[in-house]
């Protein structure tokens, strides 16, 4: 089940808000600008689809956002725990950044979080299948897909070189739970 987990940025263990309803989780979200959503497909989603077909099912939704928001191309990101470079990936998702573009995620399946850390708190989102998140351009955050990732998620870019991370060198996320997947 989603769920938001809000805390100061300097104590992971001080709970300032927890919730997994998500009206809630929403309103939080959009009141530091991030834009989170439940979608549904309009053909549904079974095992074994390709990358193809899963864009195709969500063609209406993502059409709707590239003309809302202008993002210019899609992908589909897959992981699941025989990636061979599964270690290195979490790592690398796991050093706080930024993008010099909105963070657009969907989850067609699975899970994973995402720990946003805007002005003096840290909003751990953990996002599941049919959530929708727009982290806004410059936010700095991280992502843990735990040590046996398995998720699958639509990915909106405006910039047509794909996935640029702009490292802070900060090691906040040794500070914060890790995600032990489900
Ligand atoms: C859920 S997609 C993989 C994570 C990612 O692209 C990113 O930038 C995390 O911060
Ligand atoms: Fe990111
Ligand atoms: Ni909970």
């Amino acid at each position: 089940m989603s769920a938001l987990t809000v805390t100061p940025d300097t104590n992971s263990q001080t709970i300032l808000q927890h919730t997994t309803d998500g009206a809630e989780i929403a309103k939080t979200l959009a009141s530091v600008g991030v834009r989170f959503e439940r979608w549904e497909a309009s053909t549904p989603i079974t095992d074994g689809m390709s990358h193809e077909d899963i864009l195709v099912a969500y063609d209406p939704e993502i059409q709707k956002l590239k003309d809302s928001e202008g993002y210019k191309t899609v992908d589909v990101i897959s992981l699941t725990s025989d990636h061979p470079q599964k270690d290195e990936l979490r790592q690398k998702f796991l050093s706080e950044h930024t993008h010099s573009e909105d963070e657009v995620r969907f989850f067609v399946a699975g899970e994973g979080v995402f720990y946003l850390h805007i002005e003096d708190k840290v909003y751990q989102v953990l996002c599941c299948k049919d959530d929708l998140i727009s982290v806004p351009d410059m936010t700095t955050h991280w992502f843990d897909m735990g040590p046996t990732p398995n998720f699958t998620a639509i990915r909106l870019f405006n910039d047509p070189a794909g996935w640029v991370a702009n490292f802070t060198g900060d090691a906040i996320a040794d500070q914060f739970p890790k995600f032990e997947g489900k």
